[in-house]
């Protein structure tokens, strides 16, 4: 990214209430591309409701820029094809089709070419689904899920894999800004290692990533910048070394589980 470009996505004084809750207050943050913002914070602090106020998936106060285009009143759906894409914290593909149907599916449809019209095309249509499926095998294997597994059915990949999947699936056809809730949820030893190396990849290939993430040994390895909620507001913003030698930060997760 240049100097004087727009942030990739850019949230102000975001908030959100459920009924008399106050889950989100104040918050702004930005990332740019080829950088790594991590949020975090304790439970309930507001995390989700951060991302779901940034997609428009709830009701809220507040404005929201990606790539300086204000997209405030863009609903969820409208934001894909306009690069903003969103990973769950459950794993979420189709579950009886195969991985590599998956990915298929999504490219097709990212390109507004109908599930069914992809999968079930006559004819006439198999040489543009021959194309989409070497384009998705090209991407599953970017996204570190071999050949071998392409085949198989989504439930029966390691759990590691079927996190790179979901990755995958979010990813489509390609992100300009990309959020993920909670990759590292359930990983271990070497999906651990293997998620830090995709994040890294990702970032270098310039998107910007957005991660909540409760792992503080990853996201305080791969963040540039984060931040730091607590009880719906922002407590802190900096880099991994600020935001850990701040005593607000140390007390709202140490001080209230003391
Ligand atoms: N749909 C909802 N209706 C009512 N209250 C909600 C709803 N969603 C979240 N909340 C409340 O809003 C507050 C913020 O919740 P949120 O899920 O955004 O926090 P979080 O930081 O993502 O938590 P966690 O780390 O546990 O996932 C919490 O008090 C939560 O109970």
């Amino acid at each position: 990214m240049t100097a004087g470009e727009p942030a990739a996505l850019r949230v102000e004084d975001l908030g959100v209430r459920y009924g008399a809750l106050v889950a989100l207050e104040g918050v702004s943050w930005e990332v740019r591309s080829g950088e790594i913002l991590g949020i975090i914070g304790p439970n309930g602090a507001g995390k989700s409701s951060c991302y779901d106020a940034a997609t428009n998936m709830v009701r809220r106060s507040g404005r929201v820029w990606l790539a300086g285009r204000d997209v405030t009143a863009v609903p969820p759906h409208g934001l894909a094809p306009l690069g903003l894409r969103r990973a769950f914290q459950q794993n979420a593909f189709f579950a009886d089709l195969t991985v590599l149907e998956n990915m298929t599916a999504v490219l097709a449809l990212d390109r507004g070419t109908g599930l069914a019209a992809s999968l079930l095309a006559p004819w006439r249509e198999a040489a543009r689904r021959r194309a989409i499926e070497a384009e998705a095998a090209a991407i599953l294997e970017r996204f570190g899920i071999p050949r071998a597994m392409h085949r198989r059915r989504p439930p029966n990949l390691p759990y590691g894999t079927q996190r790179m999947l979901s990755i995958a699936l979010a990813w489509g056809t390609g992100a300009k800004v990309l959020m993920l809730d909670e990759p590292a949820a359930g990983l271990g030893g070497e999906d651990m290692v293997r998620l830090r190396d995709l994040l890294a990849a990702l970032k270098a290939s310039g998107a910007a990533l957005v991660v909540i993430e409760h792992h503080m040994d990853l996201i305080m390895a791969i963040a540039d910048r984060i931040v730091v909620l607590d009880q719906g507001r922002m407590l802190a913003a900096g880099t991994p070394r600020e935001v850990q030698a701040d005593p607000r930060v140390l007390e709202a997760y140490l001080g209230r589980a003391a």
